[in-house]
């Protein structure tokens, strides 16, 4: 490989630039001389001035100030949203760069060819059909105090937002009552970490229409009285929080009014949702993916099902009927109690769920419920340590299904299960998060005819 010609740029540089490709993550990608700039809000075919970030000897990142000449494929922009970066795309390019990038970090990470890729599961809605959305308190350019969602790459900054068109209009309406309840207050300062606003979370039950508010603050004094009444949600809780960074994860929550969950359903079944507990926030398209999960499963009804990164239990309960036993495992205290809680909501007796992390309670889970013959596999965006696929590999189910919301780690962790002995047979995305770079794929991975091989023992 020749080194780069073209000298380093600096912070703070504008460089003008032809974006190519888009990169895994949602960048555009222009090269100059060999030196590769990947341009937040760039898209092929666009030329752009952008200003440059950070700047490394190989690679710059930089975002887009100015668009030079757009692409012929860019469409006028919908919703002034900086959680919609995709929607300068026709939504029939958007599925197609989605399908391409799962096959791309198949080929290409996990350097796997023998498989059949399915065609792309189109979103149901295109538009408003997030079921949660995390908000930003912050100060506007007078002082005021604003509520929406923080600037593109700059973390101290909050866009505020009347219409987010991502969630319903129901949800909207939430966060006007409580924007106009807690005026008076000062929002977080995420620089000299002082103020109480931090965050607002609303969730929505798109079937059942309940719906549960979280105010994050930081410790401190809440009106909670004129609160409860200024706030029309099913459930109301108050969480404080001393954090530096910001999350909404943590802290101590106090339920203010109405029920500690969110009740919704998924197909036929009904689910209790803390507010600590993953729900994918896609609901129509959740139905879809655990529909592509099960029938990747193949379940025969004699089969023992592991469910690991459960979660509240959906797919575990979604499968239960097909199988002989379903087993869930999941690190969430509160997400296991709800697991526990809508296997018997929907009268399943066949499921067990246990709390614990998937890296160190896997051969103690094998020991309890014995070894299972598939296993549904949906971790977080990082993926999987390559500890954790040996401790699957030795748990040796026929048959894998993985769940997963990044295809650029499915790639190294399928090669991996491939290598010990696994075949790569399908995989399909499944469009959750229309207008964003977001790409869910579920992967179907079966032993081999030589069985499986275990590392840990050779
Ligand atoms: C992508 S979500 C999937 C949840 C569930 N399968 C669903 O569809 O709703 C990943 C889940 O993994 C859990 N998790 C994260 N790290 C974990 C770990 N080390 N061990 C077990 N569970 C973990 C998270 O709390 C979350 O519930």
């Amino acid at each position: 490989m020749s080194a780069p010609t073209f000298s380093r740029p600096s912070r703070g540089d504008i460089l003008e630039l032809t974006i190519d490709t888009l990169a895994h993550g949602g960048n555009g990608v222009a090269r100059k001389e060999g030196y590769v700039v990947f341009v937040a809000g760039g898209f092929p075919g666009d030329t752009v001035k952008a200003e440059v970030g950070k700047a490394k000897r190989a690679y710059a990142e930089a975002r887009v100030v100015e668009v030079v000449t757009p692409s012929p494929d860019r469409v006028e922009p919908f919703a002034d949203h900086p959680g919609a970066p995709w929607q300068v795309l026709p939504y029939e390019k958007q599925l197609a760069v989605k399908a391409e990038q799962v096959e791309d970090a198949l080929k290409r990470i996990g350097r796997l060819t023998d498989f059949e890729l399915e065609p792309i599961i189109p979103a149901v809605e295109q538009w408003r059909y997030r079921n949660k959305v995390e908000f930003s308190f912050g100060q506007g350019p007078e002082g005021e105090l604003v509520c929406g969602f923080h600037a593109p790459g700059r973390w101290n900054d909050i866009v505020p937002m009347d219409d987010c068109k991502l969630v319903s209009e129901r949800v909207n309406e939430l966060r006007e009552q409580v924007l106009r309840f807690v005026k008076g207050y000062m929002p977080w300062d995420r620089r000299d970490q002082r103020g109480f606003l931090r965050n607002l979370v609303i969730r929505e039950g798109r079937r059942s229409g309940q719906t549960q508010v979280r105010l994050v603050t930081s410790p401190g004094k809440l009106d909670v009285d004129g609160f409860i009444d200024a706030v029309d949600a099913d459930g109301l809780w108050w969480t404080q929080t001393a954090d530096l960074g910001e999350s909404t994860q943590g802290g101590e929550s106090t339920l203010l009014k109405g029920a500690p969950q969110l009740v919704d359903s998924i197909n036929d079944l009904d689910f209790l949702i803390s507010p600590e507990a993953f729900f994918q926030t896609n609901t129509d398209m959740a139905e879809k993916l655990y529909g592509v999960a099960l029938e990747y499963a193949s379940l025969s009804g004699s089969d023992k099902v592991f469910d690991l990164y459960s979660g509240i239990g959906t797919i575990a309960l979604s499968m239960a009927t097909r199988a002989r036993q379903v087993v869930g495992l999941e690190i969430v205290a509160p997400a296991v109690a709800d697991a526990i809680a809508n296997a018997k909501l929907n009268d399943i007796q066949n499921a067990n769920f246990y709390a614990g992390d998937a890296r160190l309670a896997l051969r103690e889970l094998v020991e309890r419920e014995g070894k299972p013959d598939v296993a549904i596999i949906d971790p977080p965006r990082a993926g999987l340590s390559a500890k954790i696929v040996r401790r699957i590999v030795e748990a040796a189910p026929s048959r894998i299904v993985y769940v997963s919301c990044n295809p650029t780690t499915l790639a190294p962790n399928a090669a991996q299960l491939v290598e010990a002995g696994y075949q790569l047979k399908q995989v399909r995305p499944v469009d959750m998060f229309p207008q964003t770079p977001h790409i869910e794929c579920v992967a179907l991975l079966e032993a081999g005819p030589e069985g499986v091989r275990n590392p840990d023992r050779e």
